[in-house]
């Protein structure tokens, strides 16, 4: 092309999307010995290091310390949040949005970082335009690897498309507190940013769809995670459809179902999120763009004939979670290397080359106050596997809460599948349980029979109480 330089490189693989996800897939390849380029549109790290869980998480946790300070008595926290400190101590961890460190880490794990926005021009062979307008062709002899994460979607609610509003990486990365914000969406964006920011002094208004938020959880989760909002002043529409989406003199106006109307400075709109498959030339693959990817549980994109073209993380639609995706990418890593070596044709269920877990235990901590943390599948779930289920559901109070904090509020359930004896799921709701969730994920994982797990004994006085009083209302 004329003006255009364009330089042709081959490495054995070739990673898109230089996400935690991305990091994770190129830097076990590497370490297999196989060369590896990992190519980023924007910043090495993605979006749960500057736009999403660090952020979100920073934001949150001062709010969280102090909420639990207040309930321990004889404790005096008279303090208010300082917002300023607490957003500069936000931009600290998300490294003031400078990637250095990540590349400096990936350059360290033998990684080759190619800058630019990368797309498939056939098998085993990409563009990669840099960032100067430059073309990259490479060439990856045994895998191209997919990580590129996903983007928010926006509901075709009349008058949106036209209006400026926040998504997540706005609500991630302010650098004032709004004065009012509006949020649509009562999933988990929408519940921690509400609480986040209402916490440091914004007038929040959460409007949510169903009859409670975090609708996709055990119903009692909705429920407190309501109440432990309204605690805070969030202001929480239920059942509330939107109808139009407005500009307004200072701000935003929802109308919402029945004709309320909710005006703020800001509208967060979290109302989930989509595989990023777009521009990625999938159809010069016999994909379609736009759709997310099919993959077996070695990450092997289904529909490609060849068996080069993996992917990993949100892209793929699994549960879009980056402790998840790092697993699903540590497999893809390991898989890659050991089919280059010869040594892996279908791999076994539980074996490194296989992201077994998705199917049975994927762990979610919602960092609200109070915490929401589950892994596993819901009781509604399992029925529809065809398990023949049991649940036990009961509050948290054993010694260990009582001490924790005054009047401490949570609920705790476990789903039993009953022909095997084993765990399938549980929850946890209340202040700081998220602590108590990876015992449950290695139950499960285990599949630990009941009677067995009966004799793992939680110490006194522990939150952890609540596994024996679990166990003592199923019988045991
Ligand atoms: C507000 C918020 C809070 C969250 N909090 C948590 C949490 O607490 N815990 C948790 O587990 N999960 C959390 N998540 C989810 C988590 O952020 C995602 O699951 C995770 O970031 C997915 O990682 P990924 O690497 O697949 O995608 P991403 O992090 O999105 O990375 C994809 C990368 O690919 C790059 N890219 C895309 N297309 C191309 C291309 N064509 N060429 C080159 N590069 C490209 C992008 O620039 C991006 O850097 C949160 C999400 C949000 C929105
Ligand atoms: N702590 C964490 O692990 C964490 C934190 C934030 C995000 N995430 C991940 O990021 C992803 C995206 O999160 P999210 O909250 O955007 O998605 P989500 O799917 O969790 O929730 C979206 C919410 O928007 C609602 N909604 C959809 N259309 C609507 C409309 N027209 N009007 C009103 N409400 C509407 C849905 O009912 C749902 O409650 C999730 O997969 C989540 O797991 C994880």
């Amino acid at each position: 092309m004329w003006g255009v330089r364009v330089t042709s490189e081959t490495f054995d693989v070739v990673v898109v999307g230089g996400g935690a996800v991305g990091e994770n897939a190129a830097g076990r390849a590497a370490r297999g010995g196989l060369s590896t380029a990992l190519v980023e549109a924007d910043l090495v790290g993605g979006e749960c290091s500057y736009w999403a869980c660090m952020p979100s998480k920073a934001l949150l946790r001062p709010g969280s310390a102090l909420a639990a300070a207040r309930r321990v008595p004889g404790v005096r926290a008279d303090e208010h949040l300082a917002a300023a400190e607490v957003l500069a101590s936000r931009d600290g961890f998300t490294a003031h949005w400078n990637d250095a460190g990540q590349v400096d880490w990936a350059e360290g794990a033998g990684l080759t970082v190619v800058r630019g926005r990368a797309r498939l021009t056939g098998p085993r062979a990409l563009t990669v335009t840099t960032p100067d307008g430059e073309s990259r062709a490479l060439t990856a002899r045994h895998a191209v690897v997919l990580c590129t994460g996903s983007e928010p979607v926006k509901p075709p609610i009349p008058g949106l498309a036209d209006t400026p509003v926040w998504t997540s990486r706005e609500a991630t990365s302010a650098h004032e507190v709004p004065g009012r914000l509006a949020v649509l969406g009562g999933g988990v964006v929408g519940v921690e940013m509400a609480q986040a920011w209402a916490r440091l002094g914004a007038a929040v208004t959460l409007i949510v769809a169903e009859d409670r938020p975090l609708a996709k959880l055990p119903d009692f989760a909705g429920a407190l995670v309501a109440d432990g909002l309204r605690a805070d002043g969030v202001d929480i529409r239920l059942n509330a459809r939107a109808e139009r989406v407005s500009t307004v003199a200072g701000g935003v106006a929802v109308q919402l179902s029945g004709g309320d109307r909710v005006v703020a400075d800001h509208l967060l709109v979290a109302t989930g999120r989509r595989p990023a498959t777009g521009g990625l030339g999938l159809e010069h693959v016999g994909l379609t763009p736009g759709e997310p990817l099919t993959v077996d549980d070695s990450g092997l994109v289904a529909g490609v004939a060849g068996g080069w073209l993996y992917a990993a993380g949100d892209v793929t639609g699994r549960a879009m979670l980056t402790h998840q995706g790092k697993y699903g990418a540590r497999v893809v890593g390991d898989a890659i290397v050991a089919r280059a070596r010869g040594e892996l044709d279908q791999p076994r269920p539980w074996s490194p080359h296989a992201a077994t877990a998705y199917h049975a235990a994927v762990p979610q901590v919602v960092f609200t106050d109070p915490e929401v943390a589950s892994v596993g599948r819901t009781a509604e779930a399992a029925r529809r596997d065809g398990v023949r289920t049991r649940v036990v559901e009961l509050d948290i109070a054993v010694a260990g809460s009582a001490l924790h904090a005054r009047d401490y509020t949570g609920r705790a359930s476990m789903v039993v599948d009953e022909d095997r004896r084993v765990l399938v799921g549980v929850t946890f709701v209340g202040p700081d349980v998220a602590e108590l969730l990876h015992a449950a994920t290695i139950a499960i994982v285990g599949e630990v029979p009941l009677d067995r797990l009966w004799h793992a004994v939680p110490a006194y006085p522990t939150v952890s109480e609540v596994w024996l009083r679990l166990l003592e209302a199923y019988g045991l």
